[in-house]
Order: structure tokens, then C-alpha cells, then sequence
């Protein structure tokens, strides 16, 4: 049963696009904004994202606009734009926000400079909105095409979480709880960052054994992350964190691991981010993700190596064998 009947979508991406397939096809009236007109008129004339989901048929009755104000009505907002450009976003937004409509925040990054997660700055630029974070292993295409995924909806009011996915959950997009939005946003931003990195393990061709001890490393540094900035170890080993952990780092699908599979291979990151028209959210948050951690005096040498590889302080074989000479340590410290 949906809860809420009028949706709003904020940012017309893959992501964003993909959200609105899914919840359109669960009963809501459904509109979203895009920033590139070409979308919107793609979407309105032609059912389809030619520009960042080419080839899904989109349903018919998903509205297209360039502006934020036609949301002002909406009973619920995704909001779905890059993370460096939720801040600007939101405050574009704000005056548009209908009183008490919840918003979605379903973007996986941490804002550079100011360090904080996306709750944060939604805090910060429209403080008292009511909130959740859905985040977890579920790559757009088949997330548009119905194809099965399960996500994590984190939300500290579990009513409203409850009632959210009562909205946007079907057979094929399957929701689960959690009250843990610090860990469910820690999730989402680090395995983006590991993602590059796992995709240099493959593009060096170091070998599947690596793959493992990468993911299972990498994991463990965004446990430590996750809880040292108050989030559950628990929430990190479910869908938000291992779950996309393992999604990202396993296919070239992803645009994270796609891009460490170049670096892997010898291309310059200026190079491969003039290639895409997509948003590459690893490269954007490392610095954010290492300066968080050294903040905290949280270890994190995996997200070091990644960081310093793409701010250009280092190669990757430097960055590769500064991990080989780690004195070796617990396995638990
Ligand atoms: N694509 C996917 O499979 C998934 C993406 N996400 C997350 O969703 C968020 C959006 O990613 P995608 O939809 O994939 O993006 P995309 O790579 O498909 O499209 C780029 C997006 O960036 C926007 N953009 C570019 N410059 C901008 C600016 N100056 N201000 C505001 N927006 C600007 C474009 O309008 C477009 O919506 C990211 O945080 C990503 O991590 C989360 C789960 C799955
Ligand atoms: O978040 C995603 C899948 O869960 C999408 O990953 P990429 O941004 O690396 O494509």
C-alpha cells in the first residue's frame, strides 16, 4: 500500500531515472527534476534517459521538469544528485519543500572541505526536515529493468522509514530497515572509494587472491570508519556496506571499479574522467574519507593508497607497494 502518493525526484542521473521507474511502477504520481533539459525532453517526448540511461523504457506517466518548483506539491522527495552537489542543491530546493514531506537522500559520498555526510548537510541547509538515507548494492540499469535488489532504507523514525518503503518497495526492489543512517552513509561513501581500488587489483592483474584480501580489508576499514563516526559495526555488514562492497568491487559495471581498472591498466585519471559523462563518486570523497579518518585516528590505508593515487601525490605502483610494506598486525587491531 503506498503511503505517499505524489513523488518527487531530484536528479535526473541513472540513479535518480532508475527510482523513478521502480516507485512509478508501484502506483505514485511521479515527477523529476533534471538539470539538463535534454533529459527532460527526453523523458517527456521520448519515455526514455537517452542521455545517462539510454535504452530503458521508461513508464509513460513519469513527468519530466526543469523546475524545482513543480515539486513544491510532492508528498516525498528523492533526492539523488552527486554528493559534492547536494549543499547547492538542497538550498535551491529549500523554498520549494512542501511542510513535513520527507525527503530521500540517496546519493553515496561525503561533501569535501566540510567533511560531512549527506544527513549532515541536509541538517545544515534545511534543518528539521524530516529524513532517510536508502542506500545499498543496486546498480541503476538493473535496478530500472526489475531485475531483484535489496537495499537498506535508514531511517532514525522507524515509522516513517516503515512508511517510506511501503511507498518505493515492490517484488523486485526490496527495502530493508535500518535506524542506522551514520552507518548506512559511511557505507555507501567508503565502498566507492574501495571500489577504485579494487578495480587496480584487476586492471594490475594481481590476481583474485588479492581481489578477496582487498574487499576484506577494505571492509574492515569501513567498519572502523563507520563506528568511530557513531554508526553500528552491524549496519556496515549488511546491504549498505558488504552488500555494495561486493557489488561494486566485483563488476566493471560500476563506474568506481571501471575507473581503478584503468588506472590499473596505465590511463591518467584526466584521461578516463574526460571519457565519461557520469559521476565517479570514489574520486570525489577519498579526500574526504582520508581527512575523516585521520580525524579520527582511524587507520584506513586501503582509502589512503586510493587517495593518493587520484589527487595525484602518487602513482599507483608506489601506492601498491606502500601497502605490501605494512608491518604485518592483528587481524582485528
Ligand atoms: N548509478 C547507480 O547505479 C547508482 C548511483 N547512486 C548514487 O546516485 C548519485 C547520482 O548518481 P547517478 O544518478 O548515477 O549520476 P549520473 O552519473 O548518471 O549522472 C550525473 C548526474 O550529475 C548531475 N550533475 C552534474 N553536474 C551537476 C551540478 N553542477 N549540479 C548538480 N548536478 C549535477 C547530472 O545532472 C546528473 O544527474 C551518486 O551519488 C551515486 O553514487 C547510488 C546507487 C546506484
Ligand atoms: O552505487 C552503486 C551500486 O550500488 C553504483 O556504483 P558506481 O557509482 O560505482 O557505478
Amino acid at each position: 500500500m503506498n503511503t505517499f502518493h505524489k513523488i518527487g525526484v531530484i536528479g535526473g542521473g541513472a540513479w535518480g531515472t532508475a527510482l523513478a521507474q521502480t516507485v512509478a511502477k508501484t502506483g505514485p504520481q511521479v515527477t523529476i527534476w533534471a538539470r539538463e533539459t535534454e533529459v527532460v525532453q527526453s523523458i517527456n517526448d521520448r519515455c526514455e534517459n537517452s542521455l545517462f540511461l539510454p535504452g530503458v523504457a521508461l513508464d509513460p506517466a513519469i513527468h519530466a521538469t526543469s523546475d524545482l518548483g513543480e515539486l513544491a506539491s510532492a508528498e516525498m522527495v528523492l533526492i539523488v544528485t552527486p554528493a559534492q552537489h547536494m549543499r547547492a542543491t538542497l538550498k535551491d530546493f529549500a523554498c520549494h519543500l512542501r511542510v513535513g514531506s520527507p525527503l530521500v537522500l540517496c546519493s553515496k559520498g561525503i561533501e569535501q572541505g566540510s567533511l560531512k555526510l549527506m544527513s549532515e548537510v541536509l541538517a545544515e541547509t534545511i534543518p528539521n526536515a524530516r529524513s532517510a538515507v536508502l542506500s545499498g548494492p543496486s546498480f541503476a540499469a538493473d535496478v530500472a529493468r526489475g531485475l531483484p535488489t535489496a537495499v537498506t532504507l535508514a531511517c532514525a523514525d522507524r515509522g516513517l522509514g516503515e512508511d517510506i518503503i511501503a511507498t518505493i518497495g515492490s517484488a523486485s526492489f526490496r527495502p530493508y530497515y535500518a535506524p542506522d543512517v551514520i552507518g548506512a552513509e559511511v557505507g555507501g561513501a567508503v565502498k566507492n572509494v574501495l571500489a577504485i581500488a579494487a578495480g587496480i587489483v584487476d586492471g594490475k592483474a594481481l590476481g583474485r587472491s588479492a581481489h578477496a584480501a582487498l574487499i576484506s580489508r577494505g571492509f574492515a576499514e569501513m567498519t572502523r570508519l563507520g563506528v568511530a563516526l557513531g554508526g553500528k559495526a552491524e549496519t556496515l555488514a549488511g546491504l549498505c556496506g558488504l552488500g555494495d562492497l561486493i557489488l561494486t568491487c566485483s563488476s566493471p559495471q560500476s563506474r568506481n571499479m571501471s575507473c581503478g581498472l584503468a588506472l590499473g591498466r596505465g590511463e591518467s585519471l584526466e584521461t578516463i574522467m574526460v571519457q565519461r559523462n557520469s559521476v565517479t563518486e570514489g574520486v570525489a570523497s577519498a579526500p574526504a574519507v582520508v581527512a575523516l579518518a585521520r580525524r579520527h585516528g582511524v587507520e584506513m590505508p586501503i582509502c589512503e593508497a586510493v587517495n593518493s593515487v587520484v589527487s595525484g601525490a602518487g602513482t599507483v605502483d608506489e601506492a601498491i607497494a606502500a601497502l605490501l610494506s605494512r608491518p604485518f598486525t592483528s587481524e582485528n587491531a
